[in-house]
């Protein structure tokens, strides 16, 4: 198994639980990792051969853009939803980061890992 990846893309959108969290937007961050078999991608030297991170990225920004939901966890599970299902990815690792919510810590969030590695 191979991986095409994806760090540290940061989006700003509205994501909290406390009221003054559902006025504001902030940013988060992430890092995806998904599986993929590079081989044919890499002998023919072609995007359409290829998981594009591009493509991928640019929807994930505008899908965590146009959200508001109250958890990390919510939004981690969502966009991991959109990459699987739009993009055919089997297996991904996604790490959802909320720098600056919990004092004293560089971040806070949540990291899942769906689907089957083949
Ligand atoms: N497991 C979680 N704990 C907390 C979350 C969350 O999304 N998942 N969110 C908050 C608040 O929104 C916090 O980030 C505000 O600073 C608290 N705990």
């Amino acid at each position: 198994m191979d991986i095409v990846y994806i760090n540290d893309l940061k989006v700003d959108t509205v994501i909290g639980i406390f009221d003054w969290e559902r006025r504001i937007r902030q940013t988060v961050s992430l890092d995806l990792e998904m599986a993929t078999d590079i081989r044919k991608a890499a002998a023919s030297d072609h995007i359409d051969d290829a998981l594009d991170y591009k493509s991928i990225g640019k929807r994930v920004i505008q899908f965590i853009e146009d959200s508001d939901f109250q958890l990390v966890e919510t939004l981690a599970e969502r966009v991991a939803d959109v990459v699987r299902e739009e993009f055919g990815v089997a297996w991904l690792k996604l790490r959802l980061s909320k720098p600056g919510a919990l004092r004293g810590s560089r971040d806070v969030g949540v990291i899942i890992e769906r689907g089957e590695r083949t």
